[in-house]
């Protein structure tokens, strides 16, 4: 199977996308999340994505929200990873010799209480973990440090002098399994996401809210965004988990007629939290 991956060789969506696919995937790298719905809605490069959605410290991907919801891909299963991130520079440089930090965005935030710590260290947003540490080895830049897990250091020979520099010790990455074409359902499935707008009018959410809770549904995720056409109105993503397809089903039927554009992105298995 080829896996469309947000990053390069040695990043933490590749980790994922072997987590959850298995170890022989051949793996299609993109620079952004954008291209990777690209790869992956016209097939010719990748069967399969495996995509970031939200993380335990640094919170939501929100554009990927957006992303799914106007790609039309189905979510087919998730997956999450524990993310230790590192500071990691050529060998013989210190941290007192190093004037710029070079990550991604959502690694950066995972960081930012030890990057307080350096005010003059300038923050560098780049595509991915792996290739920032690639660049640090490729470009020989000596007074530049990459965040980014282990497998790159490795990979790039380069030495961590700051270790699991992530804000809290229990730092997970959900990644989402998306396809062009939906899997069906699996009778053991046990979560799904949808998205909905409700009325703009009093208690239109929570007699939504009010229906998943008497359906006994676990509401494990509740996002909102905005419309872009429509000025202050919102959709809402929502992650509901079941014991089985019959429970899911009976809810949805009694939660459509409350909502409006309720779509269904994928009934899946539920990944294990905790590695
Ligand atoms: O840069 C990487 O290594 C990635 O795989 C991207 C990404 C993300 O998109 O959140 C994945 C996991 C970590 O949370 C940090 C960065």
């Amino acid at each position: 199977m080829r896996i469309a991956i947000q990053g390069f060789e040695g990043c933490f969506h590749q980790v994922a996308a072997r987590n959850y696919f298995g170890k022989h995937i051949e793996i299609a790298p993109c620079a952004s999340f954008a291209e990777l719905v690209k790869k992956v809605k016209d097939g010719k490069e990748a069967d399969a994505g495996m995509m970031a959605i939200e993380n335990s410290i640094a919170g939501s991907i929100l554009p990927n929200y957006s992303l799914l919801k106007n790609s039309n891909l189905h979510i087919v299963g998730e997956v999450y990873l524990q993310i230790n991130q590192h500071l990691m520079v050529l060998p013989g440089q210190k941290i007192e010799d190093i004037r710029e930090v070079h990550s991604h965005p959502m690694a950066l935030l995972q960081c930012i209480d030890f990057l307080e710590k350096y005010p003059h260290i300038k923050l560098v947003e780049t595509e991915d973990t792996a290739l920032s540490a690639k660049n640090v080895r490729t470009k020989k830049l000596k007074s530049t440090a990459a965040i980014a897990g282990k497998l790159a250091s490795e990979i790039f020979e380069l030495d961590i002098i700051a270790p699991n520099i992530h804000t809290a010790k229990n730092n997970y990455t959900r990644f989402l399994a998306i396809s062009k074409n939906g899997v069906e359902a699996q009778a053991d499935a046990n979560k799904a996401s949808v998205y909905f707008e409700t009325s703009n009018e009093s208690g239109s959410l929570v007699k939504v809210l009010s229906q998943i809770a008497k359906e006994g549904i676990n509401l494990s995720k509740i996002q909102s965004f905005p419309i872009p056409a429509k000025v202050w109105q919102y959709y809402f993503h929502a992650d509901m988990e079941f014991e089985d397809l019959a429970h899911f089903e009976k809810a949805l039927k009694k939660i459509t007629p409350l909502t409006e554009h309720l779509k269904v992105l994928g009934i899946y298995q539920k990944g294990k939290t905790h590695a």
